[in-house]
């Protein structure tokens, strides 16, 4: 199985894909005789890759004003405009032909919007409410479903599976897709294709696309095969530490001093991660002060965000309220990002209370796929269309189309066999299911 998609694999990383258009041929070429992708399979038909898509970003922003927008609604807004230019420049940001069908998009749209369309004016929904008035006007929202999503998943996910569920995040106005990991196959063998899928999705734009990398070798590759963005994964107990990387904390972050400082040298951002920022499947509960510690040395080496994962989703508002102050005493609150997983069900009210207190980054998976593979019994990620549902509730604008989200991860629970983790995707197939047939 591993063979096979490196095989296909490294068509995709061809000499002959240097350049945008031979690479998107190369995708293509790949795709079409997959026997998930091809045509003959159903799961793909109508346009081919290069042609323009449409993409609407969800909730238009307002103009970008110099005074009160935050620096994240700001990136974004200009995120916005780029990929708007992009698709008028008909460069490859295009839909590979969507399986589902601009229709049934537009039928999921109206379900959406049902409840939320006399309420979708912040200031509305908000008014004289003591408790949601500190919210965030825009949160920004990390997919980490092709990494963390698909990273614990036991058959090996062919390549262009993975570039195709990639492209489509990236088409549905989600401004960051964790594409893969740099890391050691022997460890995370589901990644081993790294290279192949870094060098196929390098050619999409309007898109951050960073990659994990635990070292140096890590970061060699990842540049080589064309990242722009890294991600350092650290952990704030020992056993886990152990577990995952195989080195304690302290060298942890000696080794990552060292990918910080070649990243820096070729301006390459880096983004932090902290592990078990509650409990750990080793260690058990973890003290707030360890968090700190390690969210202030990834912060202090130059990361330009902290993302605070509950790796093995333990925590309650009880719980991450308490970490998250000790966090924010160390690292700004507009540098911190929260990465819930949602094995006890309680990963909405934990990113509602974290921006409560000011977060407005928050890390999802798409079908809420995930878990790590050092983390016994750790479910997936908190779902991404739980968390649109959720803020477009709240009428905090993500510039995610719910939809297009919907329909990615229909994409990727078709071809592992499986039901959705998303509760909001779920409900919302059923309903227009049901609507479609009266
Ligand atoms: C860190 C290591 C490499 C140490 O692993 P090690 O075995 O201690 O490393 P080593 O330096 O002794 O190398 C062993 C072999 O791996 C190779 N190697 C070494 N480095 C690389 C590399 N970068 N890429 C490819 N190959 C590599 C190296 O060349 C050598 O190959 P050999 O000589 O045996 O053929 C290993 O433990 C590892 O890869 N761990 C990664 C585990 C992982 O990816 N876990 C999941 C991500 S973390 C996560 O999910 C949590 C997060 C971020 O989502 C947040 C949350 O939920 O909390």
């Amino acid at each position: 199985m591993l063979a096979a998609s490196t095989k296909v694999g490294s068509r995709l990383a061809s000499p002959h894909a240097s350049s945008s258009a031979s690479a998107a041929a190369a995708v293509a070429t790949a795709l079409a005789s997959s026997p998930v992708l091809g045509s003959g399979s159903g799961v793909l038909s109508g346009a081919g890759f290069g042609e323009t898509g449409s993409h609407h970003a969800a909730d238009a922003p307002p103009p970008c004003s110099s005074s009160g927008d935050s620096r994240e609604y700001c990136q974004w807004k200009r995120l916005v405009n780029q990929r708007q230019s992009t698709l008028q420049g008909g460069k490859v940001t295009a839909a590979l032909g969507d399986h589902v069908s601009g229709a049934r998009c537009s039928s999921w749209s109206q379900h959406i919007n049902r409840y939320f369309s006399s309420s979708s004016h912040q200031g509305r929904i908000w008014a004289g409410s003591k408790v949601l008035h500190d919210l965030p006007q825009y949160v920004k929202i990390v997919e980490v479903g092709p990494r963390d999503g698909l990273q614990n998943e036991k058959d090996i996910v062919p390549t262009p599976v993975k570039v195709e569920l990639i492209r489509r995040l990236a088409t549905s106005g989600l401004p960051v897709v964790e594409a893969t990991s740099f890391v050691s196959p022997k460890w995370v063998p589901q990644l081993a294709d790294a290279k192949d899928v870094m060098e196929a999705v390098r050619i999409i734009e309007g898109v951050r696309l960073p990659v994990l990398t635990p070292n140096l070798k890590g970061f060699e590759a990842a540049i080589a095969a064309g990242a722009k963005e890294i991600a350092i994964f650290a952990s704030a107990s020992e056993g886990f530490s152990k577990s995952n990387i195989n080195c304690t904390i302290k060298e942890s972050i000696a080794r990552y001093n060292d990918v910080a400082l070649a990243a820096k040298e070729k301006e390459i951002p880096v983004r932090g991660y902290v592990s078990c920022v509650v409990g750990c499947p080793v260690d058990g509960p973890v003290p707030p002060s360890n968090v700190a510690y390690v969210a202030k040395e990834l912060y202090d080496m130059g990361c330009y965000e902290v993302s605070l994962g509950d790796t093995i989703g333990v925590g309650t508002p009880g719980t991450v309220a308490p970490m998250l102050e000790a966090a924010m005493s160390v690292v700004p609150v507009e540098k911190l990002a929260v990465h819930f997983h949602d094995t006890y069900g309680q990963s909405l009210s934990n990113i509602l209370i974290s921006l409560q207190m000011g977060v407005n980054v928050v890390d999802s998976s798409v079908a809420g796929l995930g878990g790590c593979p050092y983390a016994k019994g750790a479910s997936g990620n908190v779902a991404t269309e739980d968390v649109v549902y959720m803020l477009k509730g709240l009428g905090i604008k993500t510039g995610v189309d719910l939809g297009k989200v919907m329909a990615a991860g229909e994409f990727i629970c078709k071809h592992l066999g499986r039901q959705s983790g998303s509760k909001a995707a779920t409900a919302l197939s059923k309903v227009t299911a049901n609507a479609s047939k009266l």
